[in-house]
């Protein structure tokens, strides 16, 4: 089953078109990331398949229910934990996810309650005030208001930023839990370590469309095996080398592809017939960062 349908979704806000097009299919169970740079239009993305606001054209399906016209329905089968923190200050973490239990017609949840604040650690928070809660706690606290209705598609924007290291492993463990059960997750983060450790597949959205859409190891793949990372601060690299640069040099550190470590030997020989000392080299394997700084870079699909 489909979990998430994204159909030719266009947004513009004035002048600006913050969605040209995206259409993509998330399959139920997957952890899916959605990546790309500030403004690509992943938030805004979000809230169309939160219905939140509303797609000038195209749709968005939850499990089969449009979120426009079967918004109930749609809504149900949906946790989405937002980037701000919004609340009313003036109710106890147990109440305000009892009163989210309620906005979807749970009225006997304690269990399930009591089993999600265990999780996230909020347990002995739960009858403190959402006001005199700290940042890291008031963003626990929004995780399990997402939760509380044990949605099977789980979107999380950003949930880490900002968030200290306790609460990204807190978190990470209980979402990769609920994944191994079945939910679908869906996750955008900034961090491309993250998305690396724990997404199957992503899709990079940048200004408004997606141009990569392929599992964690295709796209690294994509990438010849290993890049050669040299640090050159008082020469510029050879004209014959630059085709094999991943992307522009930065602080003079020119990071090379590589597709076998015999390259290697080729060329340090060039640099040293151009009489280039090197000051540092590094041998990496290629991650994400360097794939999404590409894909940024040349737009390649
Ligand atoms: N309500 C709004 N009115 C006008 N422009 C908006 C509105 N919301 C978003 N935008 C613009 O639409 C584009 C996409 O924004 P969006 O927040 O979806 O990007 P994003 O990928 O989530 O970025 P970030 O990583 O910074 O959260 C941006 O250029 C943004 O300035």
């Amino acid at each position: 089953m489909t979990a998430i349908e994204i159909s030719n979704v266009q947004k513009r806000y004035k002048a600006l078109q913050a969605l040209g097009g995206v259409s993509l299919k998330i399959e139920e169970g997957e952890f899916f990331g959605l990546l790309g740079p500030n403004g690509a239009g992943k938030t805004t993305l979000i809230s169309i398949i939160a219905g939140l606001i509303r797609a000038d054209a195209g749709g968005v399906k939850i499990h089969g229910h449009d979120v426009v016209s079967d918004f109930r329905a749609a809504r149900r089968k949906l946790g989405v934990v937002p980037q701000e923190l919004v609340f009313d200050p003036f109710f106890t973490v147990r109440e305000t996810l009892r009163l989210q239990s309620g906005y979807f017609g749970l009225g006997n949840n304690d269990k399930w309650i009591d089993e999600v604040m265990e999780e996230l650690g909020l347990a002995n928070k739960a009858d403190t005030n959402m006001r005199a809660l700290s940042g890291g706690m008031k963003r626990r606290v929004l995780v399990a208001q997402a939760l509380v209705h044990k949605p099977p598609v789980i979107v999380l924007d950003e949930p880490t930023a900002g968030v200290d290291v306790e609460l990204r492993q807190t978190l990470w463990q209980f979402i990769t839990r609920l994944n191994r059960e079945g939910h679908t997750i869906v996750l955008t983060t900034h961090y491309l370590e993250e998305a690396q450790a724990m997404c199957k597949r992503v899709a990079m959205l940048k200004l408004g469309k997606v141009v990569a859409l392929d599992t964690m190891s295709q796209l690294i793949r994509r990438i010849s095996g290993s890049q050669l990372v040299l640090h050159l601060p008082h020469n510029t690299l050879p004209e014959e080398l630059v085709p094999l640069l991943n992307h522009p040099p930065e602080d003079n550190k020119y990071s090379l592809r590589i597709n076998d470590y015999a390259e290697v030997e080729g060329i340090l020989a060039r640099l040293r017939q151009g009489g280039i000392s090197i000051d540092e080299m590094q041998l990496q394997q290629a991650d994400l960062e360097d794939i999404f700084l590409q894909i940024m870079d040349e737009n390649i699909v």
